[in-house]
């Protein structure tokens, strides 16, 4: 993102990072902070951080080429430019938070900032809360999967959790827009690289962790850690409000200074929801005594509507007005979102691309079917992700279904037969006549729905609100609902 933003003093950053080493002059205009070298123009500050791909630090001669006046680094170049001012320090990635949070005034000090991490459900908490404060009357911000949002703008996002460069614009913007809450989606991506250091959050949720990004991580226990660091930050004044069913829960807050909250659909917490019954349309709950009838359906929807009430009595809000409006609430796009047919064939568009999403959503479909219906599944693994989901996510697709067709998700630079070789192996061989491999997905679908008959089931999993599919580098016009909604009037269902 371009900065708008009036150009800070050097000086003034630097007290953000007292453990820098210094060389060249402080007095001096930063008008822009860049952690890609392609982006540097005049003043700008560069900042070279060691990625997954390149070494940011091999592209300072390039930045100070453009204009770059500031470099931030971990290890300095052999031969300095004299004009230049050099800050050494030993995490770039850190620094980067704190000065990008310091250059953009500390946005994130002017309102509450609630951080949601865990494997999933946190678009579904996050978007909740956004459209919750929203229908309170409150100046609401959103930052998410799907899209970020400055009460009715939308603002496009290809990331769940974006820099701290744009992280921090993009908060600047909602003080200037007089925002009093912001949620936000807080990857363990984003942890890991430090986009979020620097920022003050009033509230913590953790909803859950499974197996997901093994790829980035590399072990579990590095998972585990990475989304643990979210917790360690938050200062004593926020809350952290944590699922104490998940095995992870308290393990996440156990180094934290923050106020210690939990939810649970099984045990004595803060927050104590009961699952009563559910239908295609809605559940009815009990949450800390009181009965309601929400719009969303499924087990793991009950957790996320308990850590979205849980998090606005922490705000501060009533109880019953709160349950009042959150009621009402839709789910977010691409989440358990029903595609209907003319002949009663039941459509269902969802985002789960984790083992834990793909098992938890056909246990409630499986929960929801009323008797001898078929439960047809396409779904797909991304490319240039984590390989080991692949076989899990197949075999939970088998288990649970009458008839699977496995196909492609987003192959990026993959070749789609590999990934389908791979989730393939993990189908037991007696399960292997119910499975067929489709690899393109607008066929894969169209299948699905030449095979179903009307009260038959037809789940795809795995893209739920993404409007495109990535091949090779090329973002191609996919939507999921689309095609869905497409094959069911193609075929007359
Ligand atoms: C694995 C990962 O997180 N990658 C992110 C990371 O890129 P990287 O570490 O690979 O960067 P790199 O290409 O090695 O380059 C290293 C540095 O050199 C710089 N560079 C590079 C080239 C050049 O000419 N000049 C230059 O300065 C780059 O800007 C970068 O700072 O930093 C980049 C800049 O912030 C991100 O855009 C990029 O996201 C990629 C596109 C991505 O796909 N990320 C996904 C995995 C991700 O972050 N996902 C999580 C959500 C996951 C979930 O919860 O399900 C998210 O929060 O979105
Ligand atoms: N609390 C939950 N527990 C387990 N599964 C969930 C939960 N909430 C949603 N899901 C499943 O996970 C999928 C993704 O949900 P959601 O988009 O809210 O997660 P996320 O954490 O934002 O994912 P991402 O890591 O891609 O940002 C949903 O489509 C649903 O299948
Ligand atoms: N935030 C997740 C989204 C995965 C969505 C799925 N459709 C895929 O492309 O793998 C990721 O970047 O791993
Ligand atoms: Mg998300």
């Amino acid at each position: 993102m371009e900065s708008t933003h009036p150009p800070k003093q050097l000086d003034s950053l630097l007290s953000e990072i007292p453990e820098a080493h210094v060389i060249g002059l402080t007095s001096r205009p930063v008008a822009d902070i860049t952690l890609d070298s392609r982006k540097a123009q005049e003043d700008t500050l560069f900042v070279a951080v060691r990625g997954t791909q390149a070494d940011g630090h091999s592209f300072i001669e390039k930045a100070i080429a453009l204009g770059a006046n500031v470099i931030l680094c971990e290890t300095l170049p052999a031969q300095l430019t004299p004009e230049v001012t050099y800050i050494q320090v030993p995490d770039s990635a850190r620094a980067m938070g704190l000065l990008a949070s310091a250059f953009y005034g500390y946005p994130s000090r002017a309102f509450n900032l609630i951080g949601v991490t865990g494997t999933n459900g946190k678009t579904s908490v996050a978007t909740l809360l956004f459209r919750m404060f929203r229908a309170l009357g409150y100046r609401c911000g959103l930052i998410s999967t799907v899209q970020n949002q400055i009460e009715e703008e939308v603002i496009p996002t290809a990331h769940t959790t974006p820099d701290a460069i744009t992280l921090n614009a993009l908060l600047a913007d909602m003080q200037r827009q007089k925002c009093s809450h912001v949620f936000m989606e807080v990857s363990s991506h984003a942890v890991a690289q430090q986009r979020v250091a620097g920022l003050t959050f009033c509230g913590g949720i953790f909803t859950n962790i499974t197996h997901d990004h093994l790829d980035f991580h590399g072990t579990f226990d590095n998972y585990i850690k990475a989304k643990k660091g979210f917790f360690d930050q938050l200062p004593k004044k926020a809350f952290a409000l944590v699922n104490i069913d998940d095995r992870r829960g308290a393990v996440m807050v156990q180094n934290t200074a923050a106020q210690v909250e939990t939810y649970s659909l099984q045990t004595m917490a803060t927050f104590k929801g009961k699952l009563l019954s559910e239908t295609l349309y809605g559940m009815h709950m009990e949450l800390n005594g009181q009965e309601v009838w929400f719009r969303l359906i499924g087990r793991f929807n009950a957790y996320n509507l308990l850590a979205v009430y849980g998090a606005a009595v922490l705000l501060g809000e009533a109880s019953e007005e709160a349950l009042a409006v959150l009621s009402e609430l839709q789910s977010p796009p691409g989440r358990f979102e029903q595609v209907p047919s003319a002949q009663k064939v039941v459509g269902i568009v969802d985002y789960a691309h984790t083992p834990d999403a793909l098992l938890n959503v056909l246990e409630t479909i499986t929960h929801l079917r009323q008797g001898n219906e078929q439960i047809i599944t396409v779904v797909g693994c991304g490319g240039n992700r984590d390989a080991e989901k692949r076989p899990k996510m197949a075999a939970i697709a088998s288990k649970l279904s009458d008839r699977v067709i496995l196909t492609s998700d987003n192959p990026r630079f993959e070749e789609p037969q590999v990934i389908l070789d791979q989730m393939l192996a993990g189908v037991p061989l007696v399960d292997h006549k119910r499975v067929a491999v489709v690899a393109n997905r607008r066929e894969a679908i169209y299948q699905a729905c030449a095979e179903a008959q009307p009260g038959d089931i037809v789940l795809i999993a795995g893209k739920g609100h993404e409007t495109y599919q990535e091949i090779k580098g090329v973002k191609f016009d996919f939507d999921d609902r689309a095609v869905l909604r497409e094959a069911f009037a193609a075929m007359g269902k």
